[in-house]
């Protein structure tokens, strides 16, 4: 199975980081994850977060440190998720392809009902 290389990033709000539920009608639905999705061909990983973020949620960031990435096999398909922490810089934000976004002070993340490829990237980032 091929694998679909995959960037997120956890933007912070303060103390708080910013969750984005996938909707009914995308893959996973109605899942927990951080907003940002595939590397385009010749797109630096860096530059894939980036425009996700802006195209998924109409807002700048400033992407910090790259975390661990998880491999995951799903049922159908298999990713490599990239996570970055990341900062808001600005914009108004809109959910243009997503349910609900919650901000979730890190704590508490383990509450959400997260796609299984971010379990272990939410466990990182809580031990940070
Ligand atoms: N953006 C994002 N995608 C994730 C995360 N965790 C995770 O398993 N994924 C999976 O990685 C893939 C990212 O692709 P995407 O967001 O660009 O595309 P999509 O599924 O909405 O579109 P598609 O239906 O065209 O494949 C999705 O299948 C999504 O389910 C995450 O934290 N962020």
């Amino acid at each position: 199975m091929k694998t679909i290389l995959v960037t997120c990033a956890i933007i912070h709000f303060d103390e708080k980081v910013l969750a984005v539920q996938r909707s009914k009608s995308m893959k996973l639905p109605l899942k927990w994850e951080f907003a940002g999705g595939k590397i385009e061909k010749g797109e630096s990983e860096i530059d894939c977060v980036k425009r996700e973020v802006f195209e998924e949620l109409n807002i700048h960031i400033k992407v910090n440190n790259r975390l661990t990435p998880v491999t995951h096999t799903y049922p159908d398909f298999k990713i490599k998720l990239i996570p970055f922490t990341a900062d808001y810089i600005s914009g108004d934000l809109k959910l243009k392809e997503h349910a609900d976004a919650v901000l979730v002070e890190k704590q508490h993340l383990l509450d959400l009902d997260w796609a299984a490829a971010d379990v272990p990237v939410v466990e990182e980032l809580m031990a940070l």
